[in-house]
């Protein structure tokens, strides 16, 4: 048996070898980079890489390494392509995001819509971010809210995102790629729901609760109390309240904020109900301009990719690469593909920064649809 130290004299060679033929790989890469600035040629090129690994691993002497020099090309390469994409955004080939940069946003003529009625959580974010004064109207579903700034009925919407108990507003995910609509803020507020009934009513009368299913959701540890109480979906807390006002049953309640009880002429028969008593929501302000402001930290973006093995990984190997702090992933099915899925990412930084160019290049051209869904 040799000795360990002869072992690893001589790996160190050979790794000195890759050192060196990889730093002459390189410099080659960037010459390519060099041809397709001048040529418009595209850095990401499928069939050529395919093509690569099917040479080299036809070499392999067993399956094992097969694999292994799979593995490592398909590494090299993705690493030259990333060199590449910085070439470009270092030449000022910045690809055009479509994004306008602004030193501030003017909230001060703005239209804002929110879905629910007077009471609504929605409207309390709202006035939190744009001020107990601000020009508002409401519609019943968040669909409705993404259409009205589609059309420029309103130029900003407010609608939850995520809750810190029951997770994520899906269908606002949804909604953002279904619509070329923007996030141009978000606001957090702590949410603190009560049971609601009729002047009159107690807690022993109750026998249907209304809500929102994030609200259901979020009391329902409340509920494993009363077990017996029917839960009835409706489109917002605030409209629940409403509905337990025109209705007049002393038997019905809702879960709203509490604010809803002098809104509606109702009592609060419970205070803070949720399972959290920390519980939060984020909303997002959208509209149906490509803008920013100067100042923006946080980049949302989302995007398909092939359903193969390794996919998700070389994406994320972008933010990496780049040095970028991603600070959310969240997947949601395709729809009409069963098992597929569209990735939502968040991660710090501006529009503005070569970094973040970069990656976006590099994201832009190896997904199969992609979005910037917005920088604030
Ligand atoms: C270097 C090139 O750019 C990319 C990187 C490749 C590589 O490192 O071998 C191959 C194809 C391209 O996706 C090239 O086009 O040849």
């Amino acid at each position: 048996m040799r000795d360990l130290l002869e072992l690893r004299d001589e790996i160190d060679e050979i790794d000195d070898q890759i050192v060196k033929l990889y730093e002459k790989r390189m410099k080659i890469a960037e010459e390519v980079a060099e041809y397709k600035i001048h040529t418009g040629k595209q850095v990401f090129d499928k069939k050529r890489e395919d093509e690569k690994l099917a040479k080299l691993t036809a070499k392999a002497e067993s399956d094992f390494t097969e694999h292994g020099i799979y593995e490592l090309f398909e590494q090299i390469m993705a690493v030259s392509r990333k060199r590449q994409y910085q070439l470009l955004t270092a030449r000022g080939l910045g690809e055009d995001t479509g994004f306008t940069m602004v030193d501030k946003l003017d909230y001060a003529n703005a239209r804002i819509v929110f879905q629910g009625t007077e009471g609504a959580y929605s409207e309390q974010a709202m006035k939190t971010y744009f001020g107990e004064q601000c020009d508002s109207y409401h519609v019943d579903t968040w669909k409705d809210a993404m259409e009205a700034i589609k059309n420029k009925e309103a130029d900003y919407a407010v609608l939850p995102i995520e809750n810190s108990s029951a997770g994520i507003v899906s269908e606002n995910y949804d909604l953002m790629v279904e619509y070329d609509n923007y996030i141009v803020g978000e606001q957090i507020i702590k949410i603190e729901h009560a049971l609601l009934g009729l002047p009159d009513a107690e807690i022993k009368d109750i026998t249907s609760v209304y809500s929102h299913p994030q609200a259901l959701m979020q009391c329902s540890e409340y509920f494993d109390e009363h077990k017996d109480w029917e839960k009835i979906s409706v489109k917002n807390t605030a409209m629940a309240a409403q509905k337990i006002g025109y209705d007049q049953k002393k038997n019905q309640a809702a879960i709203a904020g509490s604010i809803n009880a002098d809104i509606y002429g109702l009592k609060v028969l419970e205070n803070s109900i949720q399972d959290n008593k920390e519980n939060s929501t984020r909303f997002i302000i959208v509209t149906n301009r490509k803008t920013y402001v100067k100042n923006a930290k946080k980049i949302s973006i989302c995007f398909e990719i092939p359903h193969e093995s390794g996919s998700l990984y070389h994406m994320l190997s972008h933010f990496i690469y780049n040095n970028l702090n991603m600070t959310r992933i969240q997947s949601r099915p395709v729809k009409d593909k069963n098992w597929e899925y569209r990735f939502f990412i968040d991660f710090d930084g501006n529009l503005e920064d070569s970094a973040v160019q970069n990656a976006l290049r590099g994201l832009k051209a190896e997904t199969e649809s992609f979005k910037i869904l917005g920088n604030y």
